[in-house]
């Protein structure tokens, strides 16, 4: 196919060499294309060698198609620009940084160097691991931060908020921070109290004024939530607002000790991973950033003539500063666009390209305050626009523009952003664009009806020929008839399903299996966490010692209650079939043959079971595991979230199924996004689970605080945190920008799909989605010919242990009940509230289940029920609790926890007190912000007793001796 004539606006950008140049552009406009043909001008007409030109993006894909399309463009081939800085960020910085920077760590006091060997870590859950080795030793080291660390249920959380402030741009030195890069971490007073007086000002009302947003966000308060220096919700409202000197003194209470201790783990990190031979991506780009600021010789040596950085959305602060470091000259060129800018949760900076101009000038200023470094001019910006759009039909490109606007919340007012833009204009000839939304009960049915409804429609027709395009002086008509020539019926391989969320991924590709629709997921998944990698544990566990876990787990699996497996646990009374499973199981001699029998008695056949065979067998080049370090590495992936990359390769015909993360960048000539629905798109985040948290105008804040002050010393939310988040407008423009990006991945058709409830995202669209009753039907498909599976897991050995919240739990108190009413009469119980809770048609058969009926039906708010808690306990050795929660009754301001018990008497309340404390932990990460209540709920005498939770520090001392082999009690 002949290479594209470049439009006017892209030849101007090609043909301006000299100068800063900044592009902020729509989708599919042809930014890398023109940033490629760039480069090759000015090789072509300057004296500049590869060297001279830095080319910089951020995946190795981009960077490797990049290089294609320069040794197209011009004489140099492969092998003459193998050498050449066209690159990712990291590579570029890591092979800087071992060339040149073997000191720089003494810049910060830190007297190892840099050594040859130096490992960077890219996957997260492998330099988690290894931060919380580190945080082991320093709190050994750190008795003076004993009060912080307390406040920690994983102290490994902390790895992701260093990696957020090397970011920013804050190095840490011995004695205090790099070059005052420490400074953002006590926040920007003025800019939050800009915020907060626009939140704080009331609302208008019919009949006059209504309370302010501030002072709605903290509606529910409650002084008895936190330490005693709390204000009362009296002290704080300042009707219809909140009171600005409670709120001041709350934004400047001393957090003296909070920023040492950071400061403290920050740089003890840093000389710990060098002492280790490793860095993360994070802190090998602050040190590659300390070098080139101590280095003018380097800057000398390295400086390149041009720079061009593409994708210019997804920078950090750290790395604009870094690319102004690395020009000699002015001549910058930047390419972005801010609306595909979906990577903040990698501490991305959308502002670096909205307020590119700004930043310039603020950034040299910071770089040239101490001596000359940024030695060009940077007052001067040209602008250049981009609206052609080569991807899109028409139709596509004017519905995307409507995503940026929809608001994610009921009170949000986004306004519209595109306002006063140019659209972009469609290239297209031919607009035939179907745009449609479905919502169906059964949504992974909803979206494989509509694949089938796709395949072979002429409705839906994409360009199925390389039929050539009509000259581009053709009249219109001879475009449209030569287009029309190029369309035809789609196939699988035309459509890409995009989610929000690889859960959703992951259930639609097995649904897919089942009626053998051909689907190919690529990216990563949670391999570890599948029902699979759970059966094989289970099992592995039961022909290994540790078989309570195991059984646990497949009599869950086989339909065994609650109470019933307790009774068949501690009576090791198991069901004669299963036994008979275990026996065959024990006498296979190979992994392999032992995890296929485990799969096959399931009915697993799925991607994820093949996975988990072709993984674990092939591990260690040949050494086969033993089933003791098999069920290791697999406790040990499943604690780290490891995810694992399975790039089914499509082969044959199949649909692309993939994130929007993942999609990036691509293109599709049919794109269904699914899974539009409430909490999965717009996603409203997770809770902090780091009780230390970073905010540009807060600074660094602590969400819970360890204080002697109440009655008991204990850890609290902190109400200061509470009361300034309040304050802040929250912010889904994200989320939002992922709608785009997933839209404008669309050539020719587009489609939306929702489940039992549709999100503000899909009400929010400017079409109704119409209700179907899906009906796929099986389809004989030969199986997709998957590639073999690329897997990157950790390989430590740092395994918390995993025990059952019974364990813990002192089973001899019922040694002289009499009276009980039998196993099946508990598990029958649980089955009736499990059902009833979900909205079954079911009845309650006997008053205990009358009474559960009546709780129930006595609540208002939302229902989790059998929901599995993980907490991991704070300290080493690492030991996980698990257990299964009977009901979670959640509202806006509080949870309860609630377990039923048919028990005729309370011979074991304190034994489930101990039960319900891990719950409370779990829940009280999960809902930092709402009130944790525990309830037993004696369903004989339909009686609620409230449970207070005991410390993490307890049910630590209560693991440590059932791992010992004692039932805890001192
Ligand atoms: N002037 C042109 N004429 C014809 N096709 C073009 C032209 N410019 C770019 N294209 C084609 O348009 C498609 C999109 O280009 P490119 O990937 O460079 O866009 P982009 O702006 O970087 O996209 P995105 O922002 O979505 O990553 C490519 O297939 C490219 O070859």
């Amino acid at each position: 196919m002949s290479d594209p004539t470049p439009n006017d606006n892209q030849q101007q950008l090609i043909g301006s060499t000299d100068g800063i140049y900044r592009v902020d552009a729509g989708a599919g406009t042809g930014k890398t294309f023109a940033v490629t043909r760039r480069y090759a001008r000015i090789l072509e007409t300057t004296d500049a060698a590869p060297e001279d030109i830095l080319l910089v993006t951020f995946t190795r894909n981009a960077a490797a198609e990049m290089r294609d399309r320069i040794v197209q463009q011009t004489d140099y081939d492969l092998r003459q620009l193998q050498d050449a800085p066209i690159s990712t960020f990291h590579a570029y910085c890591f092979r800087l940084l071992r060339r040149h920077g073997h000191t720089a760590p003494t810049a910060l006091g830190i007297d190892d160097q840099i050594p040859d060997s130096l490992d960077l870590i890219e996957e997260q859950a492998r330099a988690k691991q290894l931060f919380r080795r580190f945080m082991s030793r320093f709190a050994d080291d750190h008795p003076e931060h004993a009060d912080l660390l307390r406040v920690f249920y994983d102290r490994g959380t902390l790895h992701a908020l260093i990696g957020e402030l090397a970011a920013k741009g804050v190095v840490p030195t011995r004695n205090g921070w790099y070059r005052a890069t420490g400074e953002p971490l006590t926040g920007d007073r003025e800019r939050f109290f800009d915020a907060f007086t626009a939140a704080n000002q009331p609302n208008e009302g019919a009949n006059g004024p209504t309370n302010s947003d501030a002072r709605g966000a903290v509606g529910g308060w409650d002084a008895g939530e936190y330490a005693p220096d709390a204000p009362t919700r009296g002290e704080l409202h300042d009707d219809p607002r909140i009171s600005r000197s409670v709120v001041e003194d709350a934004y400047d209470a001393d957090r003296d000790a909070l920023l040492a201790f950071i400061h403290d783990v920050y740089i003890e990190y840093l000389a710990f991973a060098l002492s280790q031979n490793y860095l993360t991506q994070g802190l090998m780009l602050a040190l590659a950033f300390v070098m080139l600021c101590e280095s003018p010789g380097v800057r000398a040596r390295i400086g390149h003539e041009y720079v061009m950085v593409d994708e210019f959305q997804d920078t950090n602060e750290l790395q604009f500063k870094i690319a102004l470091l690395l020009a000699r000259t002015n001549n910058i060129c930047v390419v972005g666009d801010w609306k595909q800018s979906i990577y903040g949760f990698q501490h991305t900076s959308v502002a670096n390209i909205t307020d590119f101009g700004e930043r310039l000038q603020r950034f040299t200023s910071e770089l040239n305050a101490d001596c000359r470094r940024i030695d060009y001019a940077v007052d001067d910006v040209q602008t250049i626009p981009l609206f052609e759009n080569y991807r899109s039909s028409a139709s596509i490109l004017s519905f995307a523009e409507q995503s940026l606007s929809i608001p994610a919340t009921s009170s949000e007012d986004v306004g519209d952003p595109l306002a006063g833009t140019r659209s972009l204009e469609a290239t297209n000839a031919v607009d035939n664009a179907q745009i449609d939304a479905y919502r169906a009960d059964g949504e992974y049915d909803l979206v494989l009806d509509r694949i089938q409804h796709i395949v072979k429609n002429e409705s839906y027709a994409v360009e199925t020929s390389n039929e050539p395009q009509a000259d581009e002086d053709a009249s219109d008509e001879d475009r449209i008839a030569a287009e029309h020539e190029r369309l035809g019926p789609p196939s699988y391989d035309d459509i890409a399903v995009f989610t929000r969320t690889r859960a959703f991924a992951r259930g639609l590709l097995e649904r897919a299996e089942e009626y053998g629709i051909p689907l190919a997921y690529e990216g990563g998944v949670e391999l570890f966490d599948t029902p699979e990698a759970k059966l094989a544990l289970a099992w592995l566990r039961i022909a290994e010692s540790d078989g309570r876990r195991g059984w646990a787990v497949a009599l869950e699996r086989a339909g065994y209650g609650f109470e019933r497996t307790q009774t068949i646990l501690d009576e090791e009374s198991y069901p004669d079939a299963m036994l008979q499973f275990r026996d065959e199981l024990t006498e296979l001699e190979t992994l392999g043959g032992f995890l296929r029998r485990v799969f096959d008695r399931y009915g697993r056949t799925s991607v994820y079971a093949d996975a988990l065979v072709d993984h674990l067998t092939g591990l260690y080049d040949g050494t086969l595991l033993t089933r003791g370090e098999t069920i290791s590495y697999i406790e040990e992936n499943l604690a780290a979230e490891t995810t694992v990359e399975i790039d089914a390769n499509p082969g044959s015909d199949a649909v692309t199924l993939q994130t929007i993360h993942g999609a990036k960048g691509l293109e599709y000539p049919i794109v269904i996004l699914g899974n539009l629905n409430e909490r999965s798109f717009p996603h409203y985040g997770q809770p902090p689970s780091c009780p230390i948290v970073y905010d540009d105008a807060t600074g660094l804040r602590q969400t819970r605080m360890y204080s002697e002050a109440g009655a008991y010393p204990h850890v609290y939310r902190n109400w200061r945190h509470r009361l300034l988040q309040a304050c802040l407008p929250s912010d889904y423009d994200e989320e939002r920008r992922l709608l785009y990006v997933a839209m404008t991945r669309a050539k020719r058709h587009l489609l939306f799909t929702a489940g039992e409830e549709p999100s503000r995202f899909m009400d929010g669209l400017s079409i109704e989605a119409e209700e179907i009753d899906p009906d796929p039907t099986p389809e004989s498909h030969s199986p997709i010919d998957h590639e073999p599976f690329t897997v990157d897991v950790p390989t430590s050995r740092d395994i918390p242990t995993r025990l059952g919240v019974h364990d813990i739990m002192d089973d001899s108190v019922y040694d002289n009940r009499t009276g009980g009413r039998g196993t099946a009469f508990g598990t029958e119980l649980h089955d009736f509230a499990e059902a009833y809770a979900l909205g079954e048609s079911v009845e309650p058969a006997n008053n205990d289940q009358r009474a559960v009926a009546q709780l129930i039906s006595g609540l208002a708010g939302e229902f989790r029920v059998e929901e599995t808690a993980l907490l991991p306990l704070p300290g080493e050795p690492a030991v996980t609790l698990s257990g299964i929660i009977d009901l979670v009754h959640v509202t806006d301001t509080q949870i309860d926890v609630i377990d039923y018990k048919t028990d005729p008497d309370r011979v074991a309340h304190e034994e489930y007190r101990k039960q319900l404390s891990a719950y409370y932990h779990v829940l009280a990460s999960v809902y930092p912000d709402r009130e944790i209540r525990l309830q037993v709920f004696y369903t004989q005498t339909a009686e609620s007793v409230e449970v207070t939770p005991l410390s993490t520090d307890r049910l630590r001392e209560l693991a440590i001796a059932a791992m010992a082999g004692s039932s805890g009690e001192s």
